[in-house]
């Protein structure tokens, strides 16, 4: 099988802090994939190298056989991206976002005008196409940039806690509209610390503990007979809570005011 995503050794240092220590990471193409892993574990760092956003300090990353850092151009054309902190255009309306970024990516504006109305329906914004992006909501901004990173039809989306903040009826739009990109062959790669979403959603996760993958696979073969959750749990080694120690002042306690 083709993959869509391929890393070798890649490496990232911030003065002494090692925050990704040779990390290989694959995902083959048409995959609905999770990148999880603790706070701290290097996904927003990984997943900057991997989409251009950070250079690295070793090792490659290659997107449908093109390495990100010596073909940038080829690899943008096929790559989507919805950023940690996304940072928007908040003086357009969500419509000007849209018609921006394909001019940006030089589709033809009548092709532009036609995705735009299309994806804006979908994420339900028709109604909120005119007003400033300034003025969006979490959740709508969100799916503004997820329109924004849908418009040129990539191949390889990249979404970095894509669902942080946003409410039932939003994700499950957002939901809809990934699910529907994936079954025609498309690749999802998202970061997220929420299991469940993972286990419903993605059919290959990679685990990240301190900087390394610690396991990346299928999901029925990461999960085996436990939850994702209790895997996660298993593999990146939750401290032992069975000896309370500290926070003896916390709760309902007599001498909570001494
Ligand atoms: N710009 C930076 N300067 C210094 N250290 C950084 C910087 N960005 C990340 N780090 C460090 O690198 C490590 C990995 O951070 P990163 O944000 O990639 O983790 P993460 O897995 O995305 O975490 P979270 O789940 O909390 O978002 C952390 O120890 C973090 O403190």
């Amino acid at each position: 099988m083709t993959d869509a995503v391929r890393t070798h050794g890649l490496f990232k240092r911030y003065g002494q802090q090692v925050a990704v220590a040779g990390v290989d990471l694959a995902v083959p193409a048409g995959s609905f994939a999770g990148l999880v892993g603790p706070n701290g574990a290097g996904k927003t760092t990984t997943l900057g190298m991997i989409t251009g956003l950070l250079r690295p300090d070793g090792g490659s990353a290659m997107i449908d056989g093109y390495d990100v850092w010596r073909d940038p151009v080829a690899v943008k054309a096929r790559i989507g991206v919805l950023p940690e902190g996304l940072r928007l255009f908040e003086r357009l309306s969500g419509r000007e976002l849209l018609l921006y970024n394909g001019r940006l990516r030089r589709i033809p504006k009548a092709d532009v005008e036609r995705r735009a109305d299309e994806l804006l329906a979908v994420m339900d914004l028709t109604g909120a196409a005119d007003k400033l992006v300034v003025d969006y909501s979490t959740g709508m901004r969100k799916k503004i940039g997820l329109a924004a990173a849908l418009l040129h039809n990539p191949s390889v989306l990249f979404l970095d806690e894509p669902f942080e903040g946003v409410d039932p009826v939003s994700a499950a739009t957002l939901t809809d509209v990934l699910r529907r990109f994936t079954a025609s062959g498309a690749t999802v790669i998202f970061s997220s610390h929420v299991m469940d979403l993972v286990e419903r959603l993605c059919d290959w996760v990679s685990v990240m503990s301190a900087g390394h993958i610690v396991a990346q696979g299928p999901l029925a073969e990461i999960r085996g007979a436990r939850t994702l959750n209790q895997a996660f749990l298993d593999l990146v080694g939750r401290p032992d809570r069975t000896t309370p120690t500290g926070l003896t002042w916390l709760g309902a306690n007599p001498k909570a005011d001494q």
